[in-house]
């Protein structure tokens, strides 16, 4: 394989002769991978660094920066000098990007999570070690934004090896391999060539990208973590978090409320939804939020059944209730659907306020990204919104026939 312009993914590995399937590609061996024992140009930093117990994210996001500063003295420079500058993670977008791009997806509070989560790794950072060794960690070079910088290079670029226990590495020359969501192959560690290899499950004929999978993540994670977005349907592990609340004029929130934080749960829930369905504890979830204070006795295993964290039964029904419940998640689905039209609607005259061309093609760029994205979730949110409205149909329909049957036999029977 070599390096090349590629047209998924800027720069990406392409074949340079037939490959088959099955076959272990690449070969990168433990010397030249950065983990958090390699070694370091300045070993007093790193003494400090392991003296104060910095786990490994933080220890490696420090360790990019501190090589990156001794360009050609690092071992890494040639790998340093080829990494993005600016990698194209969530982390680099402001609040006010977020807010306006992102407002419909949940996503954006994922994102604002992580961006507070670096800033509260590097400000924990700095009170604690930096600021006691200037010599060592200058203010200059150790920064929150060369911090951005180097997080964004971890979430972009850190693989997680299984074989290693689960030992995280960044893999240069690995780490140009794109992403696709045909592909089932991802990075590891292998016991008998003793290097970070991958085998293929497809062939590749020469002139073709090699692609691996970041794993079974969706649209939105993806977009959080390596700042794409892949094609409109082409990712079966694609998801959408549908947010759902408890109504506060229900006679029984608070007791309710009491027995979701129990399950460590809220007032206020996202789910994953998929193009093939629901998960069990949305159900779960619905039945709690529209179940009446006479069904106070099962609010405790619905709550139980609507957390993850419980290997209690999860798909009991309660058939008394089941209408109002779907009902419930189509409201819900139907309000976060009315979010994305009116995004989507928006986006066409979004960006007519600014006159810089950069500022303009970077607007442009962050604003085909969140269309893509919320074209995505909403077609999932489609999805499902046909499915509970065929079901309801289907129940209230059923519920018709049987009605008339009932009236047809009372009559009979006057
Ligand atoms: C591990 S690096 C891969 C090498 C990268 N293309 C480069 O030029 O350095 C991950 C980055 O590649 C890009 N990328 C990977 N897969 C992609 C895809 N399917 N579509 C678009 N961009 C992709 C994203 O910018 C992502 O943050």
């Amino acid at each position: 394989m070599s390096i090349q312009r590629v047209e998924v993914g800027e720069r990406g590995l392409v074949a340079s002769k037939n490959i088959r399937k099955g076959e272990k590609l690449l070969f990168v061996p433990p010397a030249l991978v950065i983990t958090e024992d390699s070694e370091w140009t300045c070993p007093e930093a790193a003494a400090i660094l392991k003296k104060n117990s910095v786990p490994d994210w933080p220890l490696l996001a420090t360790y990019l920066i501190s090589e990156a500063s001794f360009m050609k003295s690092s071992r890494w420079s040639n790998y340093i000098s080829a990494l993005p500058r600016q990698p194209y993670s969530l982390l680099y977008w402001s609040q006010a990007e977020l807010d306006r791009y992102l407002e419909a997806s949940q996503i954006r509070e994922r994102a604002v999570d992580r961006i507070n989560n670096v800033i509260g790794t590097y400000n924990d950072l700095r009170l604690r070690i930096f600021s006691k060794h200037p010599d060592l960690f200058p203010e200059e070079l150790f920064n929150i934004e060369s911090f951005k910088w180097s997080f964004g290079i971890l979430f972009s670029r850190l693989v997680r090896l299984p074989s290693m226990d689960g030992r995280v590495a960044l893999v240069p020359w690995a780490d140009m391999l794109n992403h696709s969501c045909d592909v089932d192959t991802f990075l590891d560690y292998d016991n008998l060539s003793k290097g970070i290899v991958f085998t293929t499950d497809r062939p590749y004929q020469p002139g073709e990208q090699v692609f691996i999978s970041y794993g079974k993540k969706s649209n939105g994670e993806l977009l959080l973590s390596y700042g794409f977005v892949p094609r409109e349907g082409a990712n079966p592990c694609d998801s959408v978090e549908l947010s759902v609340s408890l109504k506060k004029s229900d006679k029984s929130y608070k007791e309710k409320l009491e027995l979701l934080k129990k399950y460590g749960l809220s007032g206020s829930q996202c789910f994953p939804i998929q193009i093939t369905g629901w998960p069990l504890e949305l159900m779960a979830y619905a039945y709690l939020a529209v179940s009446p204070s006479s069904m106070r006795a099962q609010f405790e295993e619905m709550a139980a059944a609507a957390s993850n964290k419980t290997t209690i039964k999860k798909d009991s029904r309660y058939p008394e209730i089941e209408e109002q419940a779907l009902q419930f998640i189509l409201d819900s689905c139907e309000s976060s659907i009315s979010k994305y039209n009116n995004f989507l609607q928006a986006s066409g005259s979004l960006d007519l306020d600014v006159t810089s061309p950069k500022q303009l093609n970077r607007r442009l760029f962050l604003k085909q990204l969140a269309v893509d994205l919320c074209t995505s979730e909403r077609r999932i949110l489609f999805r499902t919104q046909y499915i509970l409205r065929r079901r309801l149909r289907d129940m209230r329909a059923g519920e018709l026939r049987a009605l008339k049957i009932f009236d047809g036999l009372r009559n009979l029977f006057q």
